[in-house]
């Protein structure tokens, strides 16, 4: 059996028993789990080092690569998870779409969807196309020991606004045009990517991955009705295809404080809080049955550890009468922050809340 337990009749194992796992249940924690998005990567000068001349998509395609890098926060910072080093295009890429990951830009989708003639563009993902992710995941939960490992996958929203695009967009005009002027396309292009999104994670969870993130990253573009009628239900389906595993399902995105209600209501256990929503208040946004993830502003990190602190004691304050709670930054590490200000604020974390 793997390192997930089913929903009935799970075998305790260290992982399944893990501060974070647990507290995705909310169930009592031993302390405040911590883990960080995008933990792996250019703050740390170790994974300059390996990535050295290999392009990042390359690099999401190596299993002893990945496996390294997406080892090195959790040996560097001893973080209570692991997030499955690779990025949200790598399914997209995986299918066929002629797509790279531009440095210092982001994915740049070389013949945008726009159409419904380019809705061919998109097939199923099956787990041939990405066997070098089951290899990874293989070879990480041999080495983790305890420690879970999330997988993750880019919600339909947040992949589309790529696609349609063509790449990195402030406004979404392109995307958003379609939605409000061809709402079909716009549904049947968010239903395909929810297909292929729902294909990705079950590979990663029948791979050994103990929990998933659904990051819909630019969902915060988008009014609650136009969220409601034009994205949750393709972000539903994508968490009801992986519900039947048991694994924790966390769900998130940036500037989303007047979408929390209906994040949860896609479905997540865990909701996902930027900075700007302090943690007891969303949880009133959210609702009941639901832990929360977040949410320290990541520039704080910049401000020097006694601003480190105060900052973090907020936060874990207004996390104080949730039922689960499991700390993280309200986005990405930024790629200059200080990696021993990261070590310190797992460290402060651990101690502050230890029962
Ligand atoms: C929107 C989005 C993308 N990718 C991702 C999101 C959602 C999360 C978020 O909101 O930040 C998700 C992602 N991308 C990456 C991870 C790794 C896992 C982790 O969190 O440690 C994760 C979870 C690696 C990466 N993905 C990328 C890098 C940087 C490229 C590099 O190191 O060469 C990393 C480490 C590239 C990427 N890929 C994307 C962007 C915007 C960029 C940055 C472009 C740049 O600033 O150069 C798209």
């Amino acid at each position: 059996m793997s390192a997930n337990a089913s929903p009935s009749g799970h075998q305790p194992t260290a992982t399944y028993d893990s501060a974070f796992l647990k507290a995705c249940r909310r169930e009592p924690v031993p302390h405040t789990p911590v883990w960080f998005m995008r933990q792996a990567g250019r703050s740390l000068p170790e994974y300059l080092k390996v990535r050295e001349g290999i392009p990042m998509l390359e690099s999401c395609m190596r299993p002893e690569l990945v496996t390294e890098i997406t080892l090195q926060p959790v040996r560097r910072h001893h973080v209570d998870a692991a997030i499955y080093f690779s990025d949200i295009v790598v399914p997209l890429k995986a299918i066929g779409i002629d797509l790279d990951i531009k440095p210092g830009v982001g994915p740049v989708v070389e013949r945008p969807i726009r159409s419904r003639a380019d809705l061919a563009q998109l097939r199923d993902l099956t787990p041939e196309d990405v066997s070098y992710v089951t290899e990874a995941i293989k070879l990480l939960a041999a080495e983790l020991g305890g420690t879970p490992l999330i997988g993750f996958a880019g919600a339909p929203f947040t992949l589309a606004s790529y696609l349609v695009e063509g790449g990195p967009s402030r406004t979404y005009e392109n995307a958003k045009a379609m939605m409000y002027g061809d709402p079909e396309l716009w549904a049947d292009l968010l239903d395909r990517l929810a297909e292929i999104t729902a294909a990705f994670l079950r590979v990663q969870i029948e791979a050994g991955a103990s929990a998933v993130q659904l990051f819909d990253s630019w969902a915060g573009a988008l009014a609650p009705a136009d969220y409601r009628r034009s994205v949750l239900p393709a972000s539903a389906k994508v968490f009801d295809a992986v519900a039947g595993y048991g694994v924790p399902r966390i769900h998130f995105g940036v500037g989303t404080g007047e979408l929390l209600g209906l994040m949860g209501e896609a479905g997540a256990d865990v909701v996902g809080v930027d900075w700007r929503v302090p943690l007891d208040e969303a949880a009133r946004r959210v609702g009941p049955g639901k832990a929360l993830q977040g949410n320290l502003d990541p520039t704080v990190l910049f401000a020097g550890p006694e601003a480190v602190r105060t900052k973090t004691r907020e936060v874990l304050d207004s996390a104080a009468g949730l039922e689960g709670h499991v700390f993280n930054l309200g986005h990405g590490v930024l790629p200059s922050t200080d990696p021993d200000a990261l070590t310190r604020l797992v460290e402060y974390v651990h101690e502050q809340t230890a029962r």
